[in-house]
């Protein structure tokens, strides 16, 4: 899915009203109503006190348009105008006319604190206030008025964007924003409600289509992506009959150290286990006979070392490679590191220490093959990147670097953001379970076995952080999220390969069944 920035949002309102020949106001009607839909749909009548707070602009008339359609519907409507301006939107005004012809019990305008009603845990509050058009801090009285919905407990739906966030832009005042319990967004979600400091303003969101200009919506590029299953379904290598394992590539993974070969073992197993044709391990001495006798799949080549790699050497002619996870920063290590990069040409996948030592060394990366992937979590990618004071700073950061080393960088967390030069691809799969030691070397692990089967390296991250995640969420029904390990998360790989074809359940029809005999 994508999507798109508030530009393009603005852009895509005013096509739609030349191509589609309506009035903005029209539109607002088709947006709103379809926010009451919602609300109709699980409320079916019930008269809880739903308290709708509107702005004086169009996320304001959108509420309001909500106010009147609730009140036709019988519901038991509180209305109130956050009067934070002057200057209000034309469609703000054409449905604040409209709804003091609909009720006597016309909307109470706030412009003070002072004035906010009683709400109890059990009442609904509606956010009006600010959608995207926000542009400077809300005052100080209109915080306040947050907070309060907040103190109150009660179930807050916020239109299109929690009141006080920006689409573009980082918190500057945490008490100025609403938390809201779900969102209802216009035609894409915002790029905030996956940031790390800015998720947490809505619980839950959803997109509703309010109609905007097919041609619009998929002739125009977006910087940012959602990936779901239906963005990597097409993405999906089918095998066919006559296949054998010498199609599928051969993956080396070379790390380990004293007391972290599982991290090679894991990231090992995970490249077979999403379908590459062979596995090689390569370890330092220590961990010979573990990952033999736990492993049997896996061919394994040692180094001189016997506690650290010290010289990566072998005979093998990988599809795609594996470096860094368990490897540790030894001197030799770093040098083994150093004159790898300086005879290598096959694809590579960087994690963990492989990372670490780039960012020492960062003339070293200039010796990486174009379009490499590196897989850091938040500090290996401080390490290599620097520090950053939000977000929105990192996400530049990140696709400066990318631009300027030709590399894939997937920035791990909740929602792991593969980039690639402009282009930011947000994954949808995965949970809190996984954070458990060495769910980021299974991943290495399937992004390398990926690439190996004949994925260019950038779908390769897309789709493997997809299932990785997938994967997890899949594992977790079975284990829930303290007992999940990094093992299950590829025992279950298969299960999201086999989901991807899942087709929804089909919705039983009552009245079509045959009566019993
Ligand atoms: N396709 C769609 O998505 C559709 C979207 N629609 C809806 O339109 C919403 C966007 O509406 P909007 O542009 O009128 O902006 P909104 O957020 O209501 O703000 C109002 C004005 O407040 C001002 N202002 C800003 N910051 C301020 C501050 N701190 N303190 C005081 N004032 C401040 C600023 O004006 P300024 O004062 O800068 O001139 C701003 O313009 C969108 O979120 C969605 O709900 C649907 O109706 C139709 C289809
Ligand atoms: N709360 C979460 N929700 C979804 N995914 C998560 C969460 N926490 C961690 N992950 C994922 O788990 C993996 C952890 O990787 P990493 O930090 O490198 O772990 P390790 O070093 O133990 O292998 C990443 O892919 C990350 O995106
Ligand atoms: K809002």
């Amino acid at each position: 899915m994508k999507v798109f920035s508030k530009e393009q949002i603005y852009e895509g309102d005013r096509l739609t009203t030349e191509r589609q020949e309506i009035s903005s106001t029209e539109l607002m009607e088709r947006a709103a109503t379809q926010i009451f839909n919602w609300m109709h749909l699980r409320m079916q009548g019930a008269q809880v006190p739903v308290h709708i707070f509107c702005g004086i602009g169009n996320n304001g008339g959108d509420g309001l348009v909500l106010a009147r359609q609730l009140v036709i519907h019988g519901y038991n409507v509180k209305t109130y105008i956050v009067n934070y301006s002057e200057t209000r939107s034309k469609d703000f005004l054409i449905n604040y006319e409209r709804i003091k012809d609909t009720t006597k019990d016309w909307p109470v305008v706030l412009n003070s604190a002072e004035g906010f009603p009683e709400i109890y845990p059990d009442d609904i509050i509606v956010d009006a206030v600010f959608g995207i058009g926000l542009n400077r801090p809300p005052a100080d009285w209109v915080a306040d008025l947050f907070q309060k919905f907040k103190a109150s407990e009660a179930f807050t739906l916020s239109i299109d964007i929690p009141s006080g966030l920006y689409t573009d832009k980082p918190v500057e005042d945490e008490n100025a924003i609403v938390y809201a319990n779900y969102t209802l967004s216009f035609q894409s979600p915002k790029l905030v409600f996956f940031l790390p400091e800015t998720a947490k303003y809505t619980i839950q969101w959803e997109v509703l289509d309010i109609g905007i200009d097919r041609d619009y919506l998929t002739q125009t590029e977006t910087e940012v992506e959602l990936i779901s299953k239906f963005e990597v379904l097409p993405l999906y290598k089918p095998r066919q009959k006559f296949a054998h394992k010498g199609d599928f590539g051969h993956v080396l993974i070379i790390g380990g150290s004293f007391g972290k070969i599982g991290a090679v073992q894991l990231a090992s197993r995970s490249a077979l286990s999403s379908g590459a044709g062979l596995v090689t391990s390569y370890i330092p001495q220590c961990g010979y006979n573990s990952i033999q006798s736990s492993f049997p799949e896996a061919m394994v080549i040692c180094d001189d070392g016997d506690k650290a790699i010290k010289d990566i050497h072998f005979n093998i002619e990988p599809t795609a490679i594996g470096i860094g996870v368990g490897m540790g920063q030894a001197a030799d290590t770093i040098a083994a590191f150093e004159a790898f990069l300086k005879g290598n040409e096959s694809p590579l996948v960087l994690d963990a220490d492989a990372i670490n030592i780039l960012a020492k060394k960062k003339t070293l990366l200039k010796r990486l093959p174009q379009q490499s992937v590196i897989t850091p979590h938040p500090k290996e990618l401080e390490r290599l990147i620097g520090k950053w004071s939000d977000d929105f700073e990192k996400l530049e950061k990140v696709k400066a670097f990318s631009k300027a080393h030709d590399l894939i960088v997937l920035i791990k967390g909740a929602h792991s953001i593969t980039v690639y030069k402009e282009k930011q691809y947000i994954n949808t799969t995965g949970n809190p379970g996984m954070a458990t030691a060495g769910s980021g070397d299974v991943l290495t692990g399937i992004i390398t076995g990926l690439i190996a089967q004949g994925y260019e390296p950038l779908a390769a991250t897309i789709f493997g952080v997809y299932l990785h995640g997938k994967s997890a969420d899949i594992a977790l029904e079975d284990y829930g999220y303290q007992s999940l390990i990094a093992s299950h998360i590829i025992e279950t790989l298969g299960d999201a390969y086999m989901d991807l074809f899942k087709q929804p359940e089909p919705e039983e029809k009552q009245e079509e069944q045959e009566p019993e005999q």
